[in-house]
């Protein structure tokens, strides 16, 4: 199959099945060599960042709405608008491959439609281009009304910015493991492999690679030198403060990029690593495998301690809660069609009682540190106001600019210094 047809099968898989577009890829795509599988992810990622206004110019384009039924044509459709969109693909190969996906997905009586509606496209661009941008903002903006909405509300003056970000391509950011080699040191390997970068003016450990490279192609990437990692992310290790002979709890800790973060920053620490999911608890067993780090893992609920917990208090939490990921759309723009208005308030309650009962497994004096990847004041600001009106023993921590407004945390929007959407806040029991 060539990889138009694997594409549209993984947009199947996510817009009608609601699978996750990590797991589709994965499904369909383990039989691929390296440069099919790239071309996979561009054709999938790209429809999907685009999905409403491809959509509305099909639409545009067909007489009769191409049936429910038939949504495989209407992706490789897509697949065919995304290419012609792109200059790297030449419009004979874009129109003639896609032809030929139809083909091999046994769809041949959709050849000429799809051959037709392409050349369209091509011949009518301009004034395409000029009626979607006079189309609703669901279809512009490629988001979800509910969405939307709650943006607006949250962000009057800002939520333009924030759907602009969301279908950009994500920065490639990576943190670098000093347990291995120092910052300068891998630095200097990077520019020796010829691997361009830009060093982070705040962090010495971050670094932002100029062009997406394979993993492996990084200086002693197998032996722990670096790990991929957004910016935002790399944030949680410094404010949780590892600190030697501690006891620390990383409640929802896979795949493991914060555990082992903060083995990076002082690898004299225990650390339980918590997770619901087994499956993916053996990815923080991998990660740290290869940083050559050792937690405890454990599988259990964060909202039912009393299944897991060993009685004994911890120095320091960190919560990265269970959210809607709606300050990664950029990385995982399948959030936008597979999350739904009902989840965010479901997620609050969720939130707010994994909150409460980690706040029992502290100990007087200790500090939690509460993390989400969401842009909802629901799952971030709300949450802690909320817990600090309700729990008595428990004092602020305020953080970098955390002083300068009236939210008790630090709300990065996507693309604030170029980093991932993500909430943080400090709270310390006391004595
Ligand atoms: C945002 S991810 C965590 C990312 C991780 N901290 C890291 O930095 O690599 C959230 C995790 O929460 C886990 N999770 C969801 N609900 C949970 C629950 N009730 N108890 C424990 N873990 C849960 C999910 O399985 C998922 O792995």
């Amino acid at each position: 199959m060539n990889t138009r047809a694997i594409s549209a099968r993984i947009l199947e898989a996510v817009i009608d099945k609601k699978k996750s577009l990590s797991q589709a890829l994965d499904d369909y795509t383990s039989e691929l060599n390296p440069s099919q599988k790239g071309q996979v992810q561009d054709f999938c990622y790209g429809v999907l960042r685009n999905y409403s206004q491809y959509n509305f110019i099909i639409n545009k384009l067909t007489d009769t709405k191409i049936k429910p039924q038939l949504n495989m044509v209407r992706f490789l459709i897509a697949i065919g608008l995304y290419q012609l969109d792109q200059d790297r693909v030449a419009e004979h190969a874009a129109i003639g491959e896609t032809v030929e996906a139809c083909k091999q997905l046994d769809l041949f009586k959709f050849t000429s439609l799809v051959n037709a509606l392409l050349r369209s496209y091509q011949r009518q661009y301009e004034d395409l281009q000029d009626i979607v941008n006079h189309a609703s903002e669901q279809v512009k903006s490629n988001h979800p009304d509910w969405f939307l909405r709650r943006l607006k509300q949250a962000y009057p003056k800002g939520w333009k910015k924030i759907v602009k970000q969301n279908k950009q391509k994500p920065p490639f950011w990576l943190r670098i493991n000093e347990q291995v080699q120092s910052a300068e040191a891998f630095k200097q390997a990077l520019t020796e492999a010829e691997i361009e970068f830009e060093a982070d003016k705040k962090i010495p450990t971050c670094i932002l690679l100029t062009k997406p490279v394979p993993v492996s192609t990084l200086p002693n990437f197998e032996l722990g030198s670096c790990s991929v990692q957004d910016r935002a992310a790399q944030q949680a290790a410094a404010l949780v403060e590892p600190t030697a002979g501690e006891r620390i709890l990383d409640c929802c800790a896979a795949p493991g990029g914060k555990t082992a973060h903060l083995f990076e920053v002082c690898p004299d620490i225990s650390v339980d690593a918590l997770d619901i999911d087994e499956k993916r608890l053996e990815r923080v067993k991998q990660n740290m495998q290869r940083l050559n780090f050792s937690c405890t893992p454990i599988v259990g609920d964060a909202s039912d301690p009393q299944q897991w917990w060993d009685g004994l208090l911890y120095d320091k939490i960190l919560l990265d809660a269970p959210c809607s990921a709606t300050g990664v759309i950029r990385r995982h723009p399948d959030i936008l069609f597979l999350r739904r208005d009902e989840d965010i308030v479901a997620l609050a309650e969720l939130q707010q009682k994994i909150l409460i009962k980690m706040w029992s497994l502290l100990k007087p004096g200790g500090t939690l540190v509460y993390a989400t990847c969401s842009v909802l004041p629901e799952e971030n600001k709300n949450q802690i106001v909320e817990f600090l009106k309700q729990q008595a023993d428990a004092k602020l921590v305020k953080i970098f600019d955390s002083e300068t407004n009236e939210d008790p945390g630090w709300q990065i929007l996507p693309g604030g210094q170029n980093m991932d959407g993500f909430y943080y806040a400090k709270l310390q029991k006391l004595k």
